[in-house]
C-alpha cells in the first residue's frame, strides 16, 4: 500500500488534534480542512477570525465541524494565565513572564507549542510562512527532546515512482555541523522514522570517501559516527563511511565496499552535515523528481513538523498525516 495511505489507516477516526499556527495561509487552511473532512485529524487553526475567514471565503470552503479556530490574541484570560504559568515554569530562569506574555499572544508558534505541551493538542505543523528556526526554536525550548536524545534532527521521506523507490534522508533541516556523537544519534533516530513508514532500514553514513579512500577530519568524523551508531544500535544495519554511489548502486557498492551488508542497498542516508543534507534533498526533489515529505522532526517528546516554505497544500496535508501518525509511536 502507498506510504501515506498506510498512515491514513492508522490515524483515521482517532480525533488527533493537530495545531496549524499559520491560519492566514491558504495552503495551510485548505490542508487542515481537508484533514478534518477526511476524518484524519481534528485541526486547531491559529489566527484571527478575520484572516482565517478571508482564506475560507476565498477558497469557498466551510470550516468542518471537527476543526476549530483559536485566536491567541483573544484567548480567554483565565486559560491564557494558565498557559503563561506553564510557560514560565518550563522556561524557568531563561525567559521572563513579560517575554512569555508577549510571545504567547503574538507569536502563534509559541501559542501552538504550548497547546501541545499542555496536551490540549497532540502535535503541531508549521513552517509554511516562517523559516525553520522560528518554527523549531519554540519546540526545542518547550517540548524538548526525549530522554536519551540530545539533539532533534529533521528527516525527509523521499519517494518516486508511486512509492516503489522510497528513502529516508537526514539530517536535512536542523544540525548545522553535528559532532560524531550527534551524527550517530541522527542515524539511530532515522531508523525509527524509517520503521514508521514500514521501511526496513539499511543505514549509510555518507561521505566523499568510501572505507578509507580519502583522509580528512570530515571523513574521520563520519568513520567515528559509524562506530558509535553501530554500538548504540548493534542489531541494526549501519555502515560507513560510504559515498552516495557506493551506498545506492549494487555494482559500485560491491567494488568500493566489498562485504558490506549496506553498500549498494542503503535506504536510509545520513548526511555528514546540514550543507550536504539540505542541498542533497533539494537536488533529489527538484532534479530527480522525488517527492520530499518532511522535514519530520525526530527525537522530540511530542511531534512537531516544520514545513518548507516552498510547501504546497498537498505537502502540508501529507505532513499533517505523518505528524498525526507520529503521535501513535511509543
Ligand atoms: C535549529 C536552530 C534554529 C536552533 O538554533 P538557536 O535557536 O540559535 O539555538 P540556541 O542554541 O539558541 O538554542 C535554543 C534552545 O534550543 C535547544 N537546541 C538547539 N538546537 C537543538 C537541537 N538540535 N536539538 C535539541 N535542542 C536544541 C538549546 O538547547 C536551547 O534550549 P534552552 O533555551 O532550553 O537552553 C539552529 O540550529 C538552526 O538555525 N539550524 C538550521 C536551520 C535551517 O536553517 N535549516 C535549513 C532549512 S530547513
Ligand atoms: C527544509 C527547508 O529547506 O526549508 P525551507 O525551504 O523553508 O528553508
Amino acid at each position: 500500500m502507498d506510504l501515506i495511505e498506510n498512515l491514513k489507516q492508522k490515524i483515521k477516526g482517532k480525533g488527533i488534534k493537530v495545531v496549524f499556527p499559520e491560519g492566514s495561509d491558504e495552503r495551510i487552511v485548505k490542508a487542515a480542512c481537508r484533514l478534518a473532512q477526511d476524518g484524519l485529524a481534528d485541526p486547531i487553526i491559529l489566527g484571527t477570525e478575520a484572516e482565517v475567514n478571508a482564506v475560507l471565503n476565498a477558497s469557498q470552503i466551510t470550516l468542518p465541524s471537527n476543526a476549530e479556530v483559536i485566536d491567541p490574541k483573544t484567548y480567554p484570560d483565565d486559560q491564557f494565565d494558565e498557559m503563561l504559568n506553564a510557560f514560565v515554569e518550563r522556561r524557568k530562569g531563561k525567559n521572563t513572564p513579560d517575554e512569555g506574555r508577549e510571545w504567547l499572544r503574538n507569536v502563534n508558534n509559541y501559542f501552538g507549542i504550548m497547546l501541545v505541551y499542555m496536551h490540549k493538542a497532540d502535535c503541531m505543523v508549521s513552517g509554511a510562512i516562517s523559516p525553520t528556526g522560528d518554527t523549531v526554536r519554540p519546540a526545542l525550548q518547550i517540548i524538548k527532546t526525549k530522554p536519551g536524545v540530545s539533539r532533534t534532527s529533521g528527516s525527509f521521506i523521499m519517494t518516486r515512482n508511486d512509492g516503489k523507490e522510497t528513502y529516508v534522508f537526514a539530517d536535512c533541516a536542523i544540525n548545522i555541523n553535528p559532532s560524531a556523537e550527534e551524527l550517530a544519534e541522527i542515524a539511530v533516530e532515522s531508523i525509527k522514522t524509517a520503521r514508521l513508514f514500514d521501511i526496513d532500514p539499511k543505514v549509510a553514513m555518507l561521505s566523499f570517501s568510501t572505507k578509507g579512500s580519502a583522509h580528512s577530519m570530515e571523513v574521520a568524523k563520519v568513520m567515528e559516527a559509524t562506530q558509535i551508531a553501530q554500538k548504540k544500535a548493534p542489531n541494526e544495519m549501519i555502515d560507513g563511511e560510504l559515498q552516495f554511489d557506493a551506498a545506492l548502486i549494487p555494482s559500485v557498492g560491491a567494488s568500493k565496499a566489498p562485504g558490506s551488508e549496506v553498500a549498494g542497498q542503503a535506504n536510509v542516508f545520513v548526511f555528514p552535515d546540514l550543507q550536504s543534507g539540505n542541498i542533497g534533498y533539494k537536488i533529489a526533489q527538484r532534479l530527480g523528481n522525488f517527492t520530499a515529505i518532511g522535514p519530520i522532526l525526530q527525537g522530540l517528546n511530542q511531534p512537531v513538523s516544520d514545513l518548507s516554505r516552498g510547501a504546497s497544500e498537498d505537502d502540508a496535508y501529507q505532513v499533517g498525516i505523518i505528524t498525526a501518525a507520529q503521535t501513535l509511536m511509543e
